[in-house]
């Protein structure tokens, strides 16, 4: 299947700010980015990253630079699938880092004309498109909006349950969910940088220790 993997490649999630500078959250996202799109690969799945400047990608995918906003870009590559007659194409956000091969190929496999996972907030982690007429609309409360269009195309949904797929790592209290749940590169990146584990608190969450 083909799998396009959105990337915001100038100025990456903003939102750890606190916990990372900004060349560390650069090397950070790029961590994560090569681990999904290990993934995408491992599960069958043939990447395109979707970024919006040139990235160097120690990975095995295509990288197209588009650096319209987000939904434009995804659109005019959903719009271009349908017209040479693509039956699915599937979009997995950068930021992912606890995908893994068996839940993509899960994933890719379900039925319904939307596969959609939620993300925790409101967005929209993964989908795949397998209607000719339906276009994105990212931002905000990404999961309804993608409801809503799917319904007025008559386009049959399928929610995709999976925690390793609701868990983009956007806020800081993410942190920890990839040292507890993945060992790829992203996880190599946040060790090395000094990041554990932080029990003595009432939530499990990430201290830096240097
Ligand atoms: N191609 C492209 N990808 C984007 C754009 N904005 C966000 N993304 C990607 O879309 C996914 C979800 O992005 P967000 O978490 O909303 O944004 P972010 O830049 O990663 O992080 P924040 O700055 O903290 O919002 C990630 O894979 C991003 O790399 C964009 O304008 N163009
Ligand atoms: C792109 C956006 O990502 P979030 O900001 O929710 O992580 C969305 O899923 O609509």
């Amino acid at each position: 299947m083909a799998v396009l993997v959105p990337y915001a490649a100038a100025r990456p999630k903003t939102r750890l700010s606190d916990f990372l500078d900004s060349p560390e959250r650069v090397s950070f996202s790029r961590a994560m980015l090569a681990d999904v799109v290990d993934a995408v690969v491992d599960s069958g799945g043939n990447p395109t990253v979707l970024a919006t400047e040139p990235v160097e990608l120690d990975a095995d995918a295509t990288v197209e630079v588009d650096d319209r906003p987000l939904s434009t870009a995804v659109n005019d590559r959903l719009a271009a699938a349908a017209d040479d007659g693509d039956d699915s194409t599937a979009v997995v956000m950068s930021d992912l880092a606890l995908a893994t091969p068996r839940v993509l190929s899960r994933f890719f496999d379900a039925d319904g004309d939307l596969v959609v996972a939620p993300g925790r907030g409101g967005g929209t982690n993964a989908l795949v498109v397998r209607h000719p007429e339906f276009r994105v609309d990212y931002h905000g409360t990404s999961y309804l909006d993608h409801l809503r269009v799917a319904r007025d195309i008559g386009a049959s949904v399928r929610e995709f349950d999976s925690m390793r797929l609701s868990t983009d790592i956007d806020e800081p209290e993410d942190l920890v969910e990839v040292l507890l749940h993945t060992d790829g590169r992203a996880r190599d990146w946040l060790l090395d940088a000094g990041f554990t584990v932080d029990v003595r608190k009432g939530r499990v969450g990430v201290r830096r220790e240097r």
